[in-house]
């Protein structure tokens, strides 16, 4: 296998999906590098869902493979398997547990990540309460731990959501349009905030917010009809005509 495949965090290689006859996924191939933050841009319908679904086992390919840091085929693992593997994936419309506090919310996160014994033999430890201290910190909601998460402004419960996938400490995290419904500052925010995790994770954003995509800063893939249309940096996209036409310019 080349370098740049063995050195890649996800490697998707000739994927297809069809539903009743329609090609969701057509052929996509995409490589993103151990560390890489990408945002995946592209107009309604052009697979972006369907592809984080295939990463994630929720749907199997009719054709391809997709390789996880180089060499693990997450086709031939269920969505649990791949959850254990270290993928975690934050939907769009947060799903915190309202009438807890921001506190425990992380808390009941660190211990969704162990077994079954070893949850039932949890003690709050030392290394557990600074864990949930960085999280804190890095999802801005320090001043807020003991607040009901059911109270905080939509903004802040999408950060509460995306500490909880942090504690679990995945290697990728995906991302669906973190930005959707958040205010201009929420989102400005939230873009520090990503680049942030950015840091020491590898990330999939999708998102329709072009300027929450600048914001970030990263190379982009402009996905249309299934397959790769354009990729490179925001600027080098935006000026193809192609991804003016079937998306940017509409
Ligand atoms: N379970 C399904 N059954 C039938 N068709 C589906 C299914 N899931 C997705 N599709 C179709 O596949 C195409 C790709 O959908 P997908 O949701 O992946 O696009 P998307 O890029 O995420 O769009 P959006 O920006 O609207 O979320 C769409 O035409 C959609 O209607």
């Amino acid at each position: 296998m080349a370098q740049q495949l063995t050195d890649s965090i996800l490697y998707l290689d000739g994927v297809s999906v069809s539903f009743d006859g329609f090609k969701a996924l057509n052929d996509l191939s995409l490589v993103m590098g151990r560390g890489e933050m990408r945002a995946i841009i592209g107009p309604n319908g052009a697979g972006k869902t369907t592809m984080m679904d295939v990463i994630t086992g929720k749907t199997r390919p009719d054709k391809g493979e997709v390789f996880f840091e180089g060499s693990v085929d997450l086709t031939k693992h269920d969505e649990a398997s791949i959850a254990e593997l270290g993928i975690g994936r934050k939907f769009q419309k947060p799903t915190v547990f309202e009438t807890q506090t921001v506190f425990d919310n992380l808390e009941l996160a660190l211990k969704a990540d162990r077994s079954v014994l070893a949850t039932l033999l949890w003690r709050r430890s030392k290394e557990a309460d600074q864990r949930i201290d960085e999280i804190l910190a890095i999802t801005r909601l320090g001043d807020h731990r003991d607040r009901l998460a059911g109270s905080l402004s939509h903004g802040q419960k999408q950060w509460l959501e995306i500490g909880m996938l942090l504690a679990q400490d995945p290697k990728l995290l995906l991302v669906d349009e973190p930005a959707a419904g958040m205010t201009d500052d929420e989102t400005a925010e939230t873009a520090i905030l990503l680049k942030d995790i950015a840091k020491t994770h590898s990330v999939v954003v999708v998102e329709h917010d072009m300027t929450f995509v600048r914001d970030l800063g990263v190379r982009v893939t402009v996905l249309h009809e299934g397959s790769v249309l354009a990729e490179g940096s925001l600027d080098t996209v935006s000026a193809n005509e192609r991804v003016v036409e079937v998306y940017l310019g509409r």
